[in-house]
């Protein structure tokens, strides 16, 4: 399928995207669904990370579904729990929630990790935390053994009882398990429980209930995935493939764009070596002639957290005119 050139799909008659213009199945077919978080944690940064990588959607109110402008890409608004299966199922094609929910969904469905019907596109950055086995302070310091066969409350059923059957290996064990759907940190308080399994970020809610750590259980961050192509599902090749690579594309695009910044410096032929050595970019930098003899112009691309200590380090190699600017996108 040919593409504009900001790699905008269109269709084989050359028409543009156009929701008028092409007869209602042909839409419906070619249409990617993309499941994103209605609410909750990571809703802010995924929506911001999507209006960035330029998938504009104006979300009717009170309604779960949008249409990205020019593109032929649905925004379906779900709970970041039932994204895993609504992709496994291939209800939506594509889907962005955290590694937890998605390992606990496919850990539920009896899928090891290459077997699930799931395709990890991006790690995208954010998110980041840990979900842990956690108990009563005064208990903190006991070997996670020693909760088998205990009471637990979660809402990782799945991963908590992987966990404990790692744990007890060959030995039968009864570890209770209850399913809660948030507030998993009162348990132990209410009496419910002598340990949970539950996120930690900061830790501060933890502490605030009087827990502390007794072992991680997984890491997790928010994932970009898809169902895994195949041709009953039409994702190997076509238009729907083609928008696949789209999303993958600008959202990495954007992510670059969040990672790195552009350094452009002024240098003597003198220093041009030191210069370049301490920017070689992702590639090499660009060296260009400035009109004053001897003179050059050097840019390149450096990650944001170098790029003050890059610079500092510009100027004592006798570089002057050192400018950093942000970039807004990037495809690469
Ligand atoms: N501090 C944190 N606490 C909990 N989840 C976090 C944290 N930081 C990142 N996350 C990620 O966010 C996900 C939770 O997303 P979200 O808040 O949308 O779900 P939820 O808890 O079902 O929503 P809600 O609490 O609004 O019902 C987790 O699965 C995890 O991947
Ligand atoms: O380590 P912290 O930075 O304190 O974050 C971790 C806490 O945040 C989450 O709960 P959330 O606030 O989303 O509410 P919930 O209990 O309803 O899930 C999670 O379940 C932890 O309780």
């Amino acid at each position: 399928m040919a593409g504009y050139k900001d790699g905008s799909p269109k269709f084989e008659d050359g028409a543009p995207w156009s929701k008028s213009s092409m007869p209602e199945k042909v839409i419906e077919k070619n249409i990617v669904l993309f499941a994103v978080p209605k609410k909750g944690r990571i809703h802010d940064g995924v929506m911001k990370m999507l209006k960035g990588a330029g998938f504009d959607a104006k979300r009717p109110d009170r309604l779960d579904v949008a249409m990205c402008k020019e593109l032929p890409i649905k925004l379906v608004y779900l709970p970041a729990a039932d994204i895993p299966s609504y992709v496994m199922e291939g209800n939506v094609d594509v889907g962005i929630c955290g590694s937890d929910m998605l390992e606990e969904a496919m850990t539920e469905s009896g899928y090891a990790n290459d077997e699930a019907p799931i395709e990890v596109m991006l790690k995208l950055g954010i998110g980041k935390c840990k979900l842990c086995l956690q108990a009563p302070a005064q208990f903190c310091d006991r070997p996670a053994k020693d909760f088998v066969g205990k009471r637990i409350v979660t809402s990782f059923p799945a991963l908590t009882k992987r966990f404990f059957d790692e744990l007890a290996g060959q030995d039968s064990h009864d570890t209770h398990i209850k399913e809660v759907s948030g507030s998993v940190e009162a348990a132990c308080g209410l009496g419910l429980a002598d340990a949970v399994v539950d996120l930690v970020e900061t830790g501060t809610t933890m502490k605030a209930a009087g827990l502390d750590i007794v072992a991680d259980v997984l890491e997790t961050e928010v994932l970009l995935f898809q169902q895994r192509p195949s041709e009953a599902n039409g994702l190997e090749s076509g238009s729907k493939a083609e928008t696949l690579k789209l999303i993958e594309r600008r959202i990495a695009g954007y992510l670059t764009a969040t990672k790195y910044v552009m350094i452009i410096c002024n240098c003597h032929h003198d220093d041009l070596a030191a210069v370049c050595a301490l920017m070689p970019g992702k590639r090499s930098p660009t060296v260009t002639e400035l009109k004053e003899e001897q003179w050059h112009s050097v840019s390149s691309l450096v990650r944001i957290d170098e790029s003050n200590r890059i610079m500092d380090e510009l100027a004592k190699a006798g570089a002057t005119d050192v400018l950093c600017l942000a970039l807004s996108n990037t495809r690469m």
